[in-house]
């Protein structure tokens, strides 16, 4: 971890990153808690460039890029790749987008993605999303998703849900204590979640004109 912080610090001050300081909200919850359907629904009412940690690895894997093998090992085997990795891909989306409004679901993943994210960029989340959602609805999701990922299996998401419970729910509570993660109940209809989503996205001087 020391290597991408270090060299992060360095970088950062005055970073294309840093100057361009994006408003940026960490959207976090299990697998299949529902991230990307609710992101799909705030780009929609709110303007907000979606970013998916996930989406952007897999397609690295698909461009036939030397790390290409090395992401798709970690992917299958529900293993968090190292953040240099998923940072320069973040960074380079963030960067080619005229917006500066972004979604970042799927990351912070663990300890070393949100260090050494803090670190390259010296940006806050605005506020961490957080879909709370029981196991059990999370798999039967997964299991019904049909996108075709070759991690939605029963053994490589049992291997996710370790991974969430002992390397991602530590992020969420590094965040709660700084008083920044919204807890949604996101076991409800997908439409009831987004009652629930809109309402922290909505300022709340139209709150009040409505
Ligand atoms: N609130 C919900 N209730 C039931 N199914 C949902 C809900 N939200 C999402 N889904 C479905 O569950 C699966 C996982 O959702 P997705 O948004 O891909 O989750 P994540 O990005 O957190 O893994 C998808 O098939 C999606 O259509
Ligand atoms: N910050 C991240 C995000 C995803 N990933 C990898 O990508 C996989 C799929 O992530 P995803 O966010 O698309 O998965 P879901 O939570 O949407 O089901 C993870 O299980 C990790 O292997 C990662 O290594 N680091
Ligand atoms: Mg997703």
């Amino acid at each position: 971890m020391g290597t991408v912080v270090e060299a992060a610090n360095k970088e950062a001050p005055g970073s294309a990153l840093a100057q361009k300081n994006p408003k940026i909200v960490f959207v976090l919850g299990g697998p299949g808690s529902g991230k990307g359907t609710q992101c799909a629904k705030i780009v929609e009412h709110f303007g907000y460039t979606h970013l998916s940690a996930g989406d952007l690895l897999r397609a690295e894997t698909k461009s036939g890029s030397e790390n290409g093998t090395m992401i798709q090992n970690m992917i299958n085997d529900g293993k968090i790749v190292p953040s240099e990795v998923t940072i320069k891909l973040l960074e380079r989306a963030i960067l080619e987008n005229e917006n500066d409004k972004f979604l970042i679901d799927g990351f912070p993943r663990n300890e070393e993605n949100r260090a050494a994210f803090e670190a390259v960029t010296n940006v806050e989340p605005e506020f961490v999303l957080f879909f709370d959602c029981p196991e059990e609805e999370m798999e039967k999701r997964l299991l019904g998703r049909n996108q075709g990922r070759e991690d939605d299996n029963i053994d490589t998401i049992r291997k996710r849900f370790k991974v969430f419970l002992e390397s991602s729910l530590p992020v969420i509570e590094y965040y709660d204590s700084k008083g920044k993660v919204r807890k949604i109940d996101a076991a409800k209809p997908a439409e009831e979640v987004f009652e629930t989503v809109k309402a922290l996205f909505t300022p709340v001087s139209d709150k009040a004109a409505a």
